[in-house]
């Protein structure tokens, strides 16, 4: 049988103070945890047009900012047209989409936050998954939960390692349908 695909994972965060940066580290772990997966993990303002259309899988993380995403992840979303001219092919079709945040205080933003980025990855018509909580993997980092504690660490881990896993399946489903029509022929 044919090697199975390697899929190209990208995590891109917004991170002042570092606890959004550390849930990107435990994405990454987690989806690296899946065999033949290779993982980009950056700051949203360092990737390149040839990292996001190469991604089979595309995880971005804010922290909340006034009950949304950070201005520099909204930034980065918007360059996708900007900069990079994703409509009106859609280039991001059918890639899988997940987010993460973290946020200073519970119910404060943070579902409001991964909800915005994921809406954006449905308006170009990506494949939405979540995991580690049911709309992504995020923190409250605090108050009375200051940081990331090991539930969070696992939470993310756990999306990481979902999103691997679906984009493997994705891309293998869409290779053996695209074989299947080549077989068939004019
Ligand atoms: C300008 C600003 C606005 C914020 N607004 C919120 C908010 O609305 N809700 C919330 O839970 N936390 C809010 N926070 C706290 C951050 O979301 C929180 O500290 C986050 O974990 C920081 O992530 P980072 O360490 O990756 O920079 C805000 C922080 C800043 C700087």
């Amino acid at each position: 049988a044919d090697d199975p695909p390697t899929i190209n994972v990208l995590v891109a965060y917004h991170s002042f103070s570092g606890h959004t940066e550390r849930m990107a580290e435990a994405i990454a772990e987690g989806a690296r945890s899946v065999s033949r997966t290779h993982v980009i993990l950056k700051r949203v303002g360092k990737v390149t047009a040839e990292e996001l259309f190469a991604a089979d899988a595309i995880v971005l993380g804010s922290p909340v900012y006034w009950s949304n995403m950070a201005g520099e992840m909204k930034a980065f979303i918007d360059d996708w047209q900007f900069k990079f001219g994703v409509f009106p092919e859609f280039k991001l079709k059918n890639k899988i989409g997940a987010a993460f945040a973290t946020g200073g205080q519970i119910s404060s933003g943070k579902e409001l936050t991964m909800l915005s980025i994921l809406a954006a990855m449905l308006g170009n018509q990506m494949i939405i998954v979540s995991g580690g909580g049911a709309f992504g993997a995020s923190a409250t980092t605090e108050g009375d939960s200051p940081g990331i504690d090991a539930q969070e660490l696992t939470g993310a881990r756990e999306l990481g390692r979902r999103v691997a896993d679906v984009a493997g399946a994705v891309k293998r489903g869409f290779e053996s349908l695209e074989s299947r029509a080549g077989l068939s022929g004019p």
